[in-house]
């Protein structure tokens, strides 16, 4: 049986809530074998981020070639890029003819700061012009737009400038953070424009939703498609995750990443797999 094949370059959660973590389980429950380069150990769990390390610019490159040498992925995510060496050494690798898409990671949802300032120039100038999409939070689209974002025509200001300035293809705003609703807004380079909305729940167990919403995505991307699509798919993911939390920990919990696979009927059963299979 074949299987599609993403791969997502990012920094570790050993309490399985986000970053690494929740990209694998992510790619996992949309029946995609996932793949993993780990740029920084991160010592975090649902009250907070505790402690970083970041691994050596030589274990990150040899990581790269071991997966990229042996087995291709076809679609990959970066979250986590800390520093301005680590985008350098990952360029290349991104820049190959694959969706890439680009959660720009900043800050984790404790409020903590994941990423340097020399590292947010880094990914404005380098990876951002190369990006398939990019998923930035409302803070994260207040970086890379320079504006501050407060109503609904500054997401779209925000997110014109950023296409125009910047250069990926496709910029969502993630509105987990703006609004009544939870409603993501996507914008693309030909200028169309498309929004999706669930409920906001009203919960603190948000740790890990930016990467399991952006992982669903490349998933999705990596069987070939189409972006929006794939953005709504990580909608009804992400919603039913959230809803479904299992409300684990101390602080802001992670999500439920069996919820969507039990409770939508997915369009991928196992038999509509075979047969797929078959017909390759
Ligand atoms: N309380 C919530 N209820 C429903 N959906 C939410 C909630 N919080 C975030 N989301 C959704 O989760 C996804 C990730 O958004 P967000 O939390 O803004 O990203 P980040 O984790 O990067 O801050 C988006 O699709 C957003 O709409
Ligand atoms: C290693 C790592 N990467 C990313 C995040 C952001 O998490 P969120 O999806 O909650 O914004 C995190 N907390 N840790």
């Amino acid at each position: 049986m074949k299987l599609h094949t993403a791969l997502t370059i990012a920094g570790t959660d050993p309490s399985g809530g986000a970053g690494i973590m929740a990209d694998l389980k992510s790619f996992q429950s949309r029946n995609v074998y996932g793949m993993a380069v780990v740029t920084s150990v991160v010592a975090q769990n649902t009250t907070g981020v505790h402690h970083v390390e970041h691994l050596s610019l030589e274990s990150i490159e040899k990581q790269l070639h071991d997966v990229y040498s042996d087995i291709m992925p076809q679609a990959v995510k970066t979250g986590m890029i800390a520093l301005p060496e680590m985008m350098d050494l990952i360029y290349p690798y991104v820049s190959k003819p694959i969706p890439y898409v680009m959660d720009p990671v900043m800050i984790a949802t404790s409020g903590d700061r994941l990423v340097s300032d020399e590292a947010v120039h880094f990914l404005k100038s380098k990876l951002i012009p190369i990006a398939t999409v990019i998923t930035p939070n409302r803070n994260e689209a207040e970086v890379l737009a320079d504006m501050s974002i407060t109503c609904e025509s500054d997401i779209t200001t925000a997110a014109n400038r950023i296409l125009q300035d910047l250069g990926p293809q496709v910029v969502i705003i993630k509105g987990g953070h703006i609004g009544e609703n939870a409603t993501d807004y996507a914008f693309t380079k030909d200028g169309n424009v498309r929004t999706w909305t669930s409920p906001k729940y009203d919960t603190v167990h948000t740790h890990g939703t930016g990467c399991t919403f952006s992982a669903v995505i490349t998933a999705e991307l990596a069987k070939g498609r189409d972006v929006m699509d794939a953005i709504g798919i990580a909608k009804d993911y992400i919603a039913l995750a959230i809803k479904y939390n299992p409300a684990l920990g101390n602080g802001c919990g992670p999500v439920n990443h069996m919820a969507y696979g039990l409770l939508s009927n997915g369009p991928e059963t196992m038999d509509e797999l075979l047969k797929n299979d078959e017909r390759r």
